[in-house]
């Protein structure tokens, strides 16, 4: 099934994605772990995906960031068509997009700096003739994006709380200046007076800077709290959207009521 999730009216997408199919082959055969997803992501929305484990969230988030071979489909950013073929720099490559994982830690150099750990994207797009990068990505400016002093830079990731790492993980995810910031299960890992606190940051990242969200979440008051609009995936497909209240409050799929029913 290709169902797509656009708000109604003819805003141009930020991020358009058309039919993608995903699938990876293991020990027990072919996953098929997305198909056939069509989305739309507007410029400084909230998309919450939402549906049970497995049913491909985190694949369609990588694929969207070309971090997973895409079999089909097609990828728009601003309305310019992202080559998705293994060989093309992928979003990832390129920080148009940014990413928020649920571990973002996990991904820095234990032995870095958190200076070091901001420089390395930052070096990487001054290398890309193609980018011209604005003082606003200096290590410095990017803590202040989060919340954090400059005295964080001197430090290693484990010198840092969990609610401090990831708010590195997001000034990270800003290097590129992008116009929106997928989020993986981004506060999941977190307890929950620090889960508000990063949900307000991203909040506020949305309301000053115009960025877009794409959240994934299993968190029903989260979805409630952030989401402008919802979109469902089941067994890899993506069987609703529409706008929160409406999904909320008359989910027009049996899967969706059930998932709701269960509190996601
Ligand atoms: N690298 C991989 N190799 C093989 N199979 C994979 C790989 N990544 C994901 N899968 C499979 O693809 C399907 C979708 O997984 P995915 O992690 O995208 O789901 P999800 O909805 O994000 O789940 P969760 O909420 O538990 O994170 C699952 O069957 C999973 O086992």
């Amino acid at each position: 099934m290709t169902a797509i999730a656009s708000a109604a009216g003819a805003t141009p997408a930020l991020l358009a994605a058309h039919d993608l199919h995903v699938s990876f082959d293991g020990r027990h055969g072919r996953v098929h772990a997305v198909r056939g997803v069509s989305l739309r992501v507007h410029p400084g929305e909230v998309l919450a995906v939402v549906g049970e484990s497995g049913s491909g969230k985190s694949t369609l988030a990588r694929a969207l960031m070309g971090m997973v071979p895409v079999r089909q489909g097609t990828l728009a950013l601003g309305g310019e068509p992202v080559p998705l073929s293994a060989s093309a720099r992928s979003l990832a490559q390129r920080r148009q997009v940014g990413m928020v994982f649920q571990d973002s830690a996990a991904a820095f150099d234990p032995r870095f700096t958190i200076e070091r750990i901001l420089r390395e994207p930052i070096e990487l797009l001054a290398r890309d003739a193609q980018r011209r990068q604005s003082a606003a990505a200096a290590p410095t400016a990017l803590l202040d994006a989060v919340g954090l002093s400059a005295n964080v830079l001197s430090r290693r990731p484990h010198e840092l709380s969990g609610g401090q790492r990831q708010r590195v993980g997001i000034a990270r995810a800003l290097a590129g200046e992008p116009q929106l910031l997928i989020c993986d299960e981004a506060v999941s890992a977190l307890d929950v007076s620090v889960q508000a606190q990063i949900l307000n940051l991203l909040v506020d990242l949305q309301n000053e800077r115009g960025l877009a969200l794409l959240f994934i979440t299993h968190d029903l008051s989260v979805v409630s709290y952030i989401a402008d609009r919802i979109a469902v995936m089941y067994h890899g497909e993506l069987m609703e959207t529409g706008e929160v209240h409406q999904v909320l409050d008359r989910p027009a799929h049996a899967y969706t009521r059930e998932l709701l029913a269960a509190g996601l």
